[in-house]
């Protein structure tokens, strides 16, 4: 998996754009890229920059877990080399001096992946495919708030201005002249996008005020992390540089729907690029229900994946203001109150719509963790349970409500943490658990309003 016969395309790919300086970037558990800038020359010379890979088991608190294990894998932060791969090169299309930013693979000194990474989790689901003779093809869609600044930590969100409405009162979901109020910011964020070559489908306005979806086209897996993780970081920049923050939190306002990322996957024959999810007469094959069987079986185990923040499950709570975010594992045809959605489309399109996710999810951990469930299902031919008609709001097989539980489920399945990675499953758990911790120490404001004086 080294990637050193790419120099030569990354020679190329820096004269043609004149790159001066080099952004070596690597994506965390979170999704948020961390890396190091090197100038352009050196970086051509084989300079690689090298970090620690204590960074993949940093808490969002900035805390590491106390651990163990941890420890004894870690006696002193092993060193990482970055290497880079050449079809995840991108312009910084922000940047005064031509600028280049580049996802790298890290490697330990001494030759083997660094498992902890979520790049290399994705790549391990996508080798036990590849052996197969099958190619995974996803097509992502990302939600997120549009939100006005605001400094202080215990504030109301507000959207930014005039027609997109003003919280529950006048959303104008799916209004395009909602969306048109923010020209400025989204122009620059497709001319950015362009200059990326991030492939954008379409954008639209959502259910929550200030709330907006892309959809990404459909394509190879590896890829569309990347450029997930990429669009994040863009759209991010753009917002603060008009004066407002973009949020992918799962459920950053109590009375707004939360934000998902939802997944489309199909399955393709590697050699001939049929879609094996659909029979030779155009309907659903023996592998796709296969591949539902094992979203079900296993998903709720992998929930700390896609819904890896306290935050993330309050999303995933029926309320008043769940909008359309699901609540089971359900499947169902062109259904939007299931978790597994299988929408209209020709055979060759055959799919399945994996709707629990949250936009706060790490990409690479999604669709490696989703994949996974279904690479389950289609080895032990699973069979999923009868597809739901109508609404699967009050009924269906139930998620974890909580991070606790949801860890506590990963913990307790091996198929999983065998195709994750024994190594990258502990440690996940582990930052897991302390981020809770963490929050768990925290008094809030519901607590003293309600019990300071009644107890
Ligand atoms: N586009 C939609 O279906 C809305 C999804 C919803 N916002 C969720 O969190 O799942």
């Amino acid at each position: 998996m080294s990637n050193r016969q790419e120099q030569p395309l990354l020679n190329d790919w820096f004269q043609n754009h004149g790159i001066t300086e080099v952004e070596c970037l690597v994506s965390d558990l979170t999704g948020i890229l961390k890396g190091k800038i090197m100038p352009a020359g050196k970086y051509l010379n084989g300079g690689r920059p090298r970090l620690p890979d204590s960074i993949f088991i940093q808490t969002v608190t900035g805390g590491y877990p106390d651990d163990e294990d941890i420890r004894f894998w870690n006696p002193a932060e092993r060193d990482m080399e970055l290497v880079p791969d050449a079809n995840a090169i991108y312009l910084v299309p922000w940047a005064e001096d031509p600028t280049a930013q580049i996802i790298h693979d890290c490697f330990y000194l001494t030759g083997e992946p660094v498992e902890l990474a979520p790049r290399y989790v994705l790549k391990r689901v996508l080798e036990l495919y590849a052996a197969r003779g099958w190619t995974p093809v996803i097509a992502p869609e990302v939600e997120f708030y549009l939100v006005k600044t605001n400094t202080d930590s215990d504030y109301p969100l507000e959207p930014p201005i005039g027609r997109t409405g003003r919280q529950e009162s006048s959303r104008q979901s799916f209004s395009i002249d909602a969306v048109n109020e923010f020209d400025p910011l989204f122009e620059e964020m497709y001319d950015y996008c362009e200059a990326m070559n991030l492939d954008l489908d379409t954008l639209i306005h959502e259910e929550g005020a200030g709330q907006m979806e892309v959809n990404f086209q459909h394509g190879d897996p590896l890829t569309l992390a990347d450029q997930v993780v990429m669009f994040k970081r863009t759209l991010r920049e753009t917002a603060l540089r008009h004066g407002i923050y973009a949020t992918f939190m799962a459920k950053p306002m109590a009375n707004e729907p939360g934000s998902s990322m939802h997944i489309h996957q199909s399955l393709l024959d590697t050699k001939d690029g049929h879609n094996v999810f659909a029979d030779a007469d155009g309907q659903p094959s023996k592998l796709f229900h296969h591949f539902i069987g094992g979203l079900q079986r296993y998903l709720p185990s992998v929930m700390p994946l896609l819904a890896p923040n306290v935050n993330s499950y309050r999303r995933l709570m029926r309320t008043e203001t769940s909008g359309s975010a699901p609540i089971n594992v359900e499947w169902g045809m062109d259904n939007r109150t299931v978790g597994l959605r299988v929408p209209v489309s020709p055979p060759e399109a055959t799919r399945v719509e994996n709707r629990l996710a949250g936009a706060d999810a790490n990409p690479y951990l999604v669709m490696a963790a989703s994949l996974a469930c279904g690479y389950l299902g289609l080895l032990g031919r699973l069979e999923p349970r009868p597809p739901m008609v109508g609404s699967a709001w009050s009924g269906g097989n139930k998620l974890p409500d909580d991070i606790g539980p949801a860890l506590d489920m990963l913990h307790d399945c091996q198929p999983l943490a065998d195709i994750l990675g024994e190594r990258f499953t502990h440690s996940y758990l582990a930052v897991k658990r302390a981020e809770h911790r963490a929050y768990f120490q925290v008094i809030s404001s519901w607590e003293r309003e309600h019990l300071l004086l009644r107890v």
